[in-house]
C-alpha cells in the first residue's frame, strides 16, 4: 500500500498520554473510535497542528509536517489539512458561499477568485441555491454540508472529521450519513473520522482504529472487528452485522450474489444491518419462518460478558451472540458446520 499518512502521535498531557501509530493510504477513510477520554480529540487536534506532538512524527504524502526531535512543527494554517468540526464552527455573519470561500481567502486567493472556486463546492453539495443564506437559516444537514464544502474547497491532503453527524437528529442523520459516504468515496486523499457511533464508523470508514486510554486496542475493517472483537468494549460497540447491496422490494442482493430479505421495502443501493443477537444457530436446517438461512462454518468463539460471540464464515460471514448454555448445547467449536437463521423483521435496511 502507498502510505499517504504516516504518523506516530505521542502527546503527553497532565494525567494522560497518547501513543498512537496511524497510517493510511490515499483514498482511505479511517475511523477513530473509543470511549470518552480515550484520546480521539487529542489525536485529531495533533493531526490538525492545534496541539504539538511531544514525540513521534507526522508525515503526509512524504513531507514531514512535524518531528519534535528535529524541531519541525508546521503550523496548523500551513498544513494541507481540512477540518470539519463537530458543531461545524461556521461564521454566523458570513453567507454559506463566503464560509466556503473563507479557507481559500486564508490561502491567499482574492475575494472574487475565492468565491468562484467556492461555488462549485456548494453545487456539489446540492446547496447552490443557499449560497447567500447565513448559517442560522440553514438546517443542521445543510450546515454540515457547508462545513464539509469549506474543508474540501482547499483541496486538503488530509480531511479530519470530528463527530460529523453528532449534532443531527436521527432522521437527518440517516440522509446526511448516506451523502457523506458518497462525498468521502469521491475524496482522493486521506480522511480521518472521530466518532462515538459504531454505525457511523462502520458505514463511513474503510478501517476502524479503536483506542482506549491513548493506545490502539484493535484495528481492522468493520467486518473483521465486529466478527472478532478483542475487548468487551469493542464487542458491545460494534455488535452489528452490516452488508451493502442492491435492494428491490424486500430483497437485497449483495455483490457476490448472496441475498438478504428484510421487512422494509426499499430499492436501489442499500445497507442491511442486524445485531449478532438476532442470529439463531442450528445443527440442522431450520424449518421455521426465518427467510434468511445460510450454512456456515464456525471460525472462532469468544466469551464477551455473559454472551458467546461466534465468528462464522461461509457464503455470508457474520457474527452471532449466544448464551454459553446455547453454545454448549450446540457443541460449537471451530470447524463445525451450522445453519444460521435471521428473521427478515430483525434486519434493518436503509439507503446507501
Ligand atoms: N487541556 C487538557 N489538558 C490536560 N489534559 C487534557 C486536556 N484536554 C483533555 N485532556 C485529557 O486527555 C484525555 C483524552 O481526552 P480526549 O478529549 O482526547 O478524549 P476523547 O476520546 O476525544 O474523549 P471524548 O469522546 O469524551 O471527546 C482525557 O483524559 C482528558 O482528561
Amino acid at each position: 500500500m502507498t502510505t499517504a499518512l504516516d504518523a506516530l502521535l505521542r502527546v503527553d498531557r497532565a494525567a494522560f498520554s497518547l501513543d498512537l501509530p496511524l497510517d493510511a493510504a490515499p483514498g482511505e477513510v479511517v475511523a477513530l473510535l473509543g470511549p470518552n477520554g480515550a484520546g480521539k480529540s487529542t489525536a485529531l487536534r495533533a493531526l490538525a497542528g492545534l496541539l504539538p506532538l511531544t514525540d513521534g512524527h507526522l508525515r503526509l504524502d512524504g513531507a514531514m509536517l512535524e518531528d519534535p526531535a528535529a524541531g519541525v512543527h508546521t503550523p496548523a494554517e500551513q498544513r494541507p489539512v481540512g477540518v470539519v468540526f463537530q458543531d461545524y464552527l461556521l461564521f454566523p455573519h458570513l453567507s454559506a458561499l463566503d464560509n466556503v470561500a473563507f479557507g481559500l481567502r486564508c490561502r491567499g486567493h482574492r475575494r472574487r477568485e475565492a468565491r468562484a472556486l467556492a461555488l462549485p463546492w456548494l453545487e456539489r453539495m446540492g446547496l447552490a441555491e443557499h449560497a447567500a443564506a447565513r448559517p442560522g437559516s440553514l438546517s443542521g444537514g445543510q450546515a454540515q454540508r457547508v462545513a464539509l464544502a469549506r474543508a474540501l474547497a482547499v483541496r486538503p491532503r488530509l480531511l479530519l472529521l470530528d463527530e460529523p453527524l453528532a449534532a443531527l437528529d436521527a432522521r437527518t442523520r440517516l440522509d446526511v450519513r448516506a451523502q457523506l459516504r458518497r462525498h468521502l468515496a469521491e475524496f482522493e486523499a486521506v480522511a480521518i473520522l472521530v466518532t462515538h457511533d459504531p454505525l457511523d464508523a462502520m458505514v463511513l470508514a474503510d478501517r476502524l482504529v479503536v483506542i482506549e486510554d491513548g493506545r490502539t486496542v484493535q484495528s481492522g475493517t468493520p467486518s473483521e472487528i465486529s466478527r472478532r472483537p478483542r475487548t468487551d468494549y469493542i464487542a458491545r460497540l460494534v455488535g452489528l452485522n452490516l452488508y451493502r447491496g442492491t435492494a428491490a422490494g424486500h430483497r437485497v442482493e449483495l455483490p457476490d450474489g448472496q441475498e438478504l430479505f428484510t421487512s422494509e421495502e426499499i430499492s436501489g443501493p442499500a445497507f442491511v444491518a442486524f445485531p449478532p443477537a438476532a442470529v439463531t444457530l442450528h445443527r440442522h436446517r431450520p424449518d421455521g419462518s426465518a427467510r434468511n438461512v445460510w450454512p456456515l462454518t464456525v471460525a472462532g468463539l469468544d466469551l464477551h460478558g455473559d454472551q458467546v460471540r461466534v465468528d462464522l464464515t461461509g457464503p455470508l460471514p457474520l457474527a452471532a451472540d449466544l448464551t454459553p448454555a446455547a453454545a454448549a448445547e450446540l457443541d460449537l467449536a471451530p470447524g463445525i458446520e451450522v445453519w444460521a437463521a435471521v428473521k427478515a423483521a430483525q434486519t434493518h435496511a436503509y439507503p446507501a
